[in-house]
């Protein structure tokens, strides 16, 4: 079995943890680092398992699972530049960095893997899409897709498609959250208690979602089964085409893509490289 670093146990490091330990895994084979000692002490406290300094960390650890915020990485990369070695696994989280940029910063040949999870990981429902850089092999994805697919399901995607990915899954979830949350206002505008409309809501997408894993139909069919003739959904849903709800999601996750883009382009060698 490896060990696990995660270099940055903020909220996607901890869903990896939590998740990774829900699924099996050995709190004895998966460390953390973290700057303030009074999140590692809650951490350890939580999941039993242990926060280390960052050279140790790189030291002890066999897959090394970067996950601290883009603009947090070059101190992180200044700290550890010197220590990674070729037979360290690097995984990283971060949206919008490439592969090639760690690739520049460590020790030639060091193996990099590009991970865009979500944080449904902590129920072991994560999405995650995963891209070998030019020195990661088979067995290297075949890892990580092992070590991802214990928490949620994992697609293999060509790098260039990772800030697509980031836009549609790795932020997916707060859309799916801020829908949840302007659902249960409309159940309090029509005088529902607090606690039922979020039942009725939660619930509904819990529903809607088994139904659209179950794969029995298109998303389209099952919404044409809810809208009955003349019935309710079809008064609802002119409201949402009125909005233009399906424009401004489209837009929403354009402008996520737009953004992932941005958070790399300063770490590209040339503004030309692609991913
Ligand atoms: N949140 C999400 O849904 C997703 C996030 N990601 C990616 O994961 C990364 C982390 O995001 P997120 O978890 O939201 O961010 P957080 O800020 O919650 O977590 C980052 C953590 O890293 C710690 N940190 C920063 N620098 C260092 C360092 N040098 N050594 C040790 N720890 C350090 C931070 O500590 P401190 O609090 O002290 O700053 C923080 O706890 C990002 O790159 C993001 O793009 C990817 C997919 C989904
Ligand atoms: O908002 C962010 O930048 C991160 C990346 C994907 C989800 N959260």
């Amino acid at each position: 079995m490896s060990t696990i670093a995660v270099l940055g146990a903020g909220k996607i490091g901890e869903s990896l943890l939590s998740g990774l330990i829900n699924a099996g895994y050995s709190p004895e084979d998966l460390l953390f680092t973290e700057r303030y000692q009074q999140r590692a002490d809650e951490l350890s406290e939580r999941y039993g398992v242990r926060g280390a300094d960052l050279p140790d960390a790189v030291r002890r650890a066999d897959v090394l699972v970067v996950s601290v915020k883009p603009q947090d990485i070059e101190a992180l990369l200044d700290e550890t530049a010197e220590i990674v070695t070729p037979d360290k696994l690097v995984v990283t989280l971060c949206a919008g960095l490439p592969t090639s940029m760690f690739e520049r910063r460590f020790a030639a040949g060091t193996p990099v893997v590009r991970v865009m999870p979500n944080t449904p990981m902590l129920v072991g429902e994560a999405m995650s899409a995963v891209s070998g850089g030019s020195h990661a092999t088979e067995s290297h994805l075949e890892l990580v897709e092992r070590m991802l697919g214990s928490v949620g399901r994992v697609v293999r995607v060509p790098e260039n498609q990772q800030d697509a990915v980031t836009a549609l899954s790795g932020s997916g979830p707060a859309y799916f959250f801020y829908l949840v949350e302007a659902m249960i206002d409309a159940g309090i505008l029509l005088g529902l208690p607090r606690a039922v409309a979020a039942e009725l809501v939660v619930q509904s997408a819990v529903g809607s979602a088994a139904m659209l894993r179950e794969g029995e139909g298109h998303p389209v069919i099952m919404r044409e089964g809810v809208t009955s003739p003349a019935g309710t959904t079809i008064s609802g849903v002119r409201e949402l085409e009125k909005h233009g709800v399906r424009a401004a999601l489209i837009d929403a996750v354009e402008a996520a893509h737009s953004r992932s883009v941005e958070l790399g382009a300063k770490h590209r060698q040339d503004p030309g490289e692609s991913d």
